[in-house]
């Protein structure tokens, strides 16, 4: 097993217009948790996702899905409850505006209990994000267990703080990422959407040292178009410059397919700053699609980009 992704994927209404006005949406599947799962997938790596859908039709169609772009399902299990959905719109500034509909769904109620029964002994990778720590604080305690579990193993983990004000407090999520940074190999702060509520800085340099400061042994600060901040305890920060994007339709799931990507390309043994740059790749192709998973980066279109 090269990567296992724990986390909430959700059914998707996404609009090119405001969710005040928007009528018309388009339906598809995301949630970071599937967003990185099928970008890591894409790759060739061998990759799970261990999740509970609901016990109705979405939750079917969502292990379809995931089936569909290479993602070994056997630990998607059905139920009790309804699966998780969001809308997403761009607000009038041209910025993107998420309205859930996830509250007590099935994702929300795994726990230790669904840790338990996945190979994690096995994998490579961990990725976990702050997203499927805040859906429930049983989700929160799965999370620092299977980050426990892995660190133990001699796996990697790679923790994507991916702060939703609307899940979850600052407080909370700082907490989040303050119990899984110590057993994290890669920490992957947006600067500013995650390291100004979480760690109380707009500044790349000081988010990284922040982060470090929390136990992580690497973190990679993403700034969108201002590219990204590699840092680890023994070398200078570098600051690598963004992969420019062949076509830009829409930015949902660009973090997600940058974190499933590195995860993948960690696990099959590339050096971090290499994972990274495919990362930047893969988030730079995926940024031609609307919503989460509307367009996935090949190997050949992220080396081509390299
Ligand atoms: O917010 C959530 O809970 C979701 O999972 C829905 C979205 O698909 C991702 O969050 C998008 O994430 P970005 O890669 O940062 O664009």
């Amino acid at each position: 097993m090269d990567v296992i992704v724990i986390g909430e994927p959700l059914v998707e209404f996404s609009a090119p217009a405001p969710l005040t006005d928007a009528d018309t949406f388009r339906l598809s599947f995301s949630g970071d948790a599937l967003n990185a799962a099928v970008a890591a997938a894409a790759t060739g790596a061998h990759v799970a996702l261990v999740t509970r859908v609901g016990d109705d039709e979405f939750g079917e169609r969502l292990i379809r899905f995931a089936a569909a772009h290479g993602v070994d399902t056997r630990w998607m299990r059905p139920g009790p409850g309804s699966t998780g959905a969001y809308a997403v719109g761009a607000d009038p500034g041209g910025e993107r505006a998420f309205a859930y509909m996830r509250a007590g769904s099935a994702a929300s109620r795994m726990g230790p209990a669904d840790v338990a029964a996945a190979p994690l002994g096995e994998a490579r990778v961990l990725l976990v994000s702050g997203v499927t720590a805040a859906l429930s604080p049983s989700c929160a305690h799965a999370v620092r267990h299977a980050a426990e579990i892995v660190a133990a193993a001699g796996g990697a983990v790679v923790y994507d703080p991916n702060f939703r004000g609307r899940l979850t407090t600052p407080g909370q999520a700082a907490a989040a990422l303050a119990a899984v940074a110590p057993h994290a190999t890669l920490v992957t702060p947006s600067c500013p959407g995650d390291s100004l509520p979480l760690l109380g800085t707009a500044d790349a340099a000081a988010t990284a040292r922040a982060a470090l400061r929390l136990g992580a042994r690497a973190v990679a600060v993403t700034q969108g178009a201002a590219g990204v901040l590699l840092a680890s305890g023994d070398a200078p920060p570098e600051a690598i410059p963004a992969v420019p994007a062949p076509v830009v339709v829409d930015q949902t799931g660009a973090g997600d397919a940058f974190a499933g990507t590195v995860a993948a390309r960690l696990a099959t043994g590339a050096p971090l700053r290499a994972a990274v740059r495919a990362g930047m790749a893969a988030a730079a192709v995926s940024l031609a699609g609307q919503g989460g998973t509307g367009r996935i980066a090949t190997p050949h279109e992220i080396d081509g980009l390299l």
